[in-house]
C-alpha cells in the first residue's frame, strides 16, 4: 500500500543542543536506511517550511504505524497520513 504522509517538525527551542543534533543524525540515518531498502520512495521538502511530504510503499497501515513511531524524530512531529489508491486516468 501506498501512504502519502506529511511530517511537521516543531522541536523545542530548549532542547539540549548535543540532543537535537544527536537526534536529527539519527532521523537522518533512519530516512536513508528507509529509502535505500524502498520503503520511503519519495522524501520532499516543502519550500520554506520544516516539513516535509512522503510517500511510504509498506503492507498495510500497521507496518506504516511501525515505521512512523519509529521516526527519531516522532515525540516532535505532527503527522498527517493519506491512504492513496490508484487513480483510474494514471498511466
Ligand atoms: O527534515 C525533516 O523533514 C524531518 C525528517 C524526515 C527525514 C529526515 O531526515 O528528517
Amino acid at each position: 500500500m501506498l501512504f502519502a504522509v506529511q511530517m511537521t517538525v516543531n522541536i523545542p527551542h530548549d532542547l539540549d543542543p548535543e540532543v537535537r543534533a544527536d537526534t536529527v543524525a539519527r532521523e537522518k540515518a533512519y530516512a536513508q536506511e528507509l529509502q535505500r531498502d524502498g520503503t520511503w520512495k519519495h522524501l520532499w521538502r516543502i519550500a520554506g517550511t520544516y516539513s516535509n511530504l512522503s510517500v511510504f510503499e509498506v503492507a498495510d497501515g500497521d507496518a506504516l504505524n511501525d515505521v512512523i513511531w519509529g521516526l527519531p524524530l516522532f515525540p516532535y512531529m505532527d503527522i498527517e497520513v493519506t491512504a492513496l489508491a490508484r487513480h483510474p486516468s494514471a498511466i
